[in-house]
């Protein structure tokens, strides 16, 4: 039987484990200043952020858990500047439960080591020292507090996962961060006394941290960090500490290493609790790839490391549920998935692009159609007058020229007549297709209706539009637009011209009728001619 150690312990004094240690610069250039978690270790957190209406309620709240005795005990000495083992056994001794806790926890095979088991609290507290002893502590009182399991899971998780990343990333913080991950989530004891059942149906299932905090802003105006710091403050913790834990749950990109330990642990607690962990430790092993400091750092032998703890550690902090995974496993599995996933979504959305560019193809064709007269191919006469109306702002903003010849195919019911609608038709099909030849690139030929015809010649003053429409005249002497019985077949056309130098004109339809009349002048005069408002 072991029996209690003769020697004077001493342990190492809290006040001076939150002494300011400067963290040495880093060869990885992570990491050339101070760290201000350490630098500010005894300085209290800033509460402002607290809504005054928030801070009240806490104030004024009658169900707030307290500690026990010997908890509260605790921790008001490990304010104090020098603090020996005796000091701490005998805070500790006057609650049995407590003390069987800190017992066993020194007899665990992770403080065990090749030691032989303790009976005393005494010697229980010198082997622990004093941030396991202040832990061992804080979850008897937590439990005591009625903490949510599932945040409780986390809290055990992510209270190793700190420790073992503060030893390789910034040892001198080990202790300190390792107490901070434990407590990092009380705030929720405080918001469960307040708002009870309401608050209750904000908790989230596992891995849905980041939910939850989302949810407590909306709600409170600020997250369970802060409130947890508050808490923390009431039942006397050191203020270093608060301070950490109202510091826990912020962004991985903040450029201090002992804070990226404090958070990181939070966010693998949160993968390894996720509804599937594999997959949300290989992303979270993607987001470090990029973090500056941590690409040196691989998760998978951290990961090792929290599987052989965790076991050992959710046992001494009695929780029901063992949290055996083996993450390395899950990890390498979690990194294969996320390859498939990844593939599939590229595939998914290389579809996505191919209907889209169909859709948008779908859609010109859709557009071009709805300009088109579907039997020329031409303009129709909506896109006509719409695009003459533009034409009409744009050149009248700028006092340019603009022109329109009206064409209408002469004694066209006399050819239906007499060779049928199926040559008319072909008739019509051959002077569109002659028309679009004629016509400059920026003009724009449309069928109009029946056997008639617009062009809408931008920049082209009265004379200029002469020439196009005698251009066509003689066109359709030279050129048969069609043939009957192997008879070339002739069609001649009478041309109205409007234009902006004649008149002033205010819209599209005025512009045609004007070039309307001026054609019916043309068939009046004979037919087979042109006429414009300003004779030639
Ligand atoms: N084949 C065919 N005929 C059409 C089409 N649209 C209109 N028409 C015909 O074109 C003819 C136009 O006749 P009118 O307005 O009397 O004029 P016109 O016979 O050309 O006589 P003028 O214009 O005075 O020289 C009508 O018989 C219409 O049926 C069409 O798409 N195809």
């Amino acid at each position: 039987m072991a029996t209690r150690s003769v020697r004077a312990a001493r342990l190492t004094p809290f006040a001076a484990r939150r002494i300011i240690r400067p963290i040495p610069p880093r060869s990885n250039g992570v990491h050339d200043t101070d760290s201000p978690v350490l630098a500010e270790a005894s300085a209290a957190p800033d509460l402002q952020a607290l809504p005054a209406g928030l801070s009240r309620r806490l104030q004024e709240c009658q169900t707030l858990p307290s500690l026990p005795a010997a908890v509260s005990q605790v921790l008001r000495l490990s304010r104090e500047e020098e603090v020996g083992t005796d000091q701490f056994a005998r805070a500790i001794e006057p609650d049995p439960a407590l003390t069987l806790r800190v017992v066993a926890l020194a007899n665990s095979a992770y403080y065990r080591r090749a030691g032989q088991d303790v009976v005393t609290c005494h010697d229980a507290v010198s082997r622990l020292g004093s941030e396991a002893t202040l832990a061992a502590v804080m979850s008897f009182g937590l439990q005591a507090a009625r903490i949510p399991e599932p945040l409780w899971h986390r809290a055990v998780i992510a209270s190793v996962a700190a420790r073992e990343l503060a030893q390789r990333l910034c040892p001198e913080s080990a202790g300190l961060l390792f107490t901070s991950a434990l407590l990092q989530d009380i705030g929720v004891i405080g918001l469960l006394a307040l708002d009870d059942e309401a608050y209750r149906r904000q908790l989230p299932h596992h891995g849905e941290h980041l939910r939850l905090m989302l949810a407590e802003h909306d709600a409170y105006g600020c997250d369970h960090a802060l409130i947890g710091a508050w808490l923390a403050l009431s039942w006397g913790v050191p203020p270093g500490l608060a301070r950490c834990i109202a510091d826990s749950h912020g962004p991985l990109e903040d450029g201090d290493m002992a804070r990226l330990c404090l958070r990181l642990s939070g966010r693998i607690a949160d993968a390894r609790l996720a509804p599937d962990p594999g997959v949300a430790l290989a992303r979270l092993a993607q987001q470090l790839e990029h973090l500056e400091g941590l690409q040196a750092m691989p998760l998978a032998p951290l990961l090792q490391a929290l599987h052989a703890r965790l076991p050992a550690m959710s046992q001494l902090l009695a929780l029901t549920q063992p949290l055996a995974l083996d993450d390395e496993d899950l990890l390498h599995q979690g990194k294969q998935r996320l390859v498939e996933l990844t593939l599939s979504l590229s595939t998914r959305l290389q579809q996505r692009h191919r209907e889209l560019d169909d859709l948008r193809r779908e859609n010109a064709a859709l557009e071009q159609r709805s300009h088109t007269d579907p039997m020329t191919g031409l303009a129709n006469r909506a896109w006509l007058e719409h695009c003459l109306d533009q034409r009409l702002d744009e050149t009248t903003a700028q006092a340019g020229a603009l022109a329109l010849l009206f064409i209408d195919l002469d004694h066209f019911k006399q050819l239906n007549d007499r060779h049928g609608h199926g040559l008319g038709d072909r008739v019509l099909i051959n002077f569109a297709s002659a028309l679009r030849e004629l016509v400059r690139e920026g003009d724009l030929a449309g069928r109009y209706g029946g056997e008639e015809f617009v062009v809408i010649l931008p920049g082209e003053t009265s004379d200029g539009a002469r020439v196009v429409a005698s251009r066509l005249l003689a066109l359709l002497v030279a050129q048969p637009m069609a043939e009957v019985a192997g008879e070339p077949l002739f069609v001649s056309a009478s041309i109205g011209i409007a234009s902006l130098e004649d008149a002033p004109i205010g819209s599209a339809q005025e512009m045609i009728a004007t070039a309307d009349r001026q054609m019916y002048r043309a068939k009046r005069d004979g037919r087979a001619r042109v006429s414009t408002v300003r004779p030639g």
